[in-house]
């Protein structure tokens, strides 16, 4: 069974300099995805720690932290500290998922794993039952504003029948290329929880935009 459908705005490319301001945007949303990228797993920087204890500090939203950074295991455990709800490292990013999933337990977060376009969802079957969210990247990692690619879509459902075939109540979370446009396939094939950072933004009313993306996604959803 699906979970009802989340959507959980990327700030990716808000205007930082008045953060507050983006975030009270997104007030109806289930939650906040901060993108955080090191250079070095993907070609491009973002931001770390300091600006996702911010966003904690400045919202109510549950915080989920994006980690496209190499060395999870060293640094997915700094951001359950600062206090944010789900963290998820990049499967490929980490040569302990099942220890660090724990690890994201203890310190009384929840744990999520992600798997960039070209990574087999075999990368992770056997430790679904440690974590709490499977992110499938619709785009490859490293940019917003990217396209969606629709050569995911039989792999959210696959990933949608692992989770029913070993009866976990695992979140199904898709991210990259997210809109009006795409949300209603990614939840026809499985996904509850949806990432959208420029179909939101980019919108002249976010409210109305996070709230269409739901209602959308809640009718495809099986
Ligand atoms: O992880 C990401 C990029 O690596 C972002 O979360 C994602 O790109 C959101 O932006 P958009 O909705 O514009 O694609
Ligand atoms: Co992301």
């Amino acid at each position: 069974m699906s979970h009802p459908a989340s959507i959980t705005p990327s700030i990716l490319n808000c205007d930082v300099a008045h953060l507050a301001t983006e975030l009270e945007r997104i007030a109806n949303a289930d939650g906040v995805h901060v993108d955080v990228m090191d250079n070095h797993f993907v070609p491009n920087l973002s931001w770390g720690l300091p600006v996702a204890e911010a966003v904690v500090r400045s919202t109510r939203l549950p915080v989920d932290a994006h980690l496209m950074i190499e060395a999870a295991d060293r640094w997915a455990p700094a951001y359950a500290e600062a206090g944010c709800q789900v963290v998820t490292p990049h499967v490929e990013a980490t040569q302990a998922p099942v220890r660090l999933a724990r690890e994201l337990h203890r310190l009384g977060a929840q744990a999520g794993l992600a798997l960039r376009p070209a990574t087999p969802l075999e990368a992770v079957e056997s430790v679904l039952g440690e974590l709490d969210l499977l992110l499938v990247m619709t785009v490859e990692p490293g940019f917003g504003g990217q396209q969606f690619i629709e050569a995911m879509l039989p792999k959210i459902k696959r990933a949608r029948n692992l989770i029913s075939e070993q009866n976990l109540s695992v979140r199904l979370q898709v991210d990259g290329g997210v809109s009006r446009q795409t949300i209603e396939r990614a939840a026809e094939a499985g996904a509850d929880t949806f990432v959208a950072g420029s179909a939101v933004y980019r919108a002249d009313d976010a409210l109305a935009e996070v709230q269409a993306l739901r209602e959308l996604a809640s009718a495809h959803q099986h």
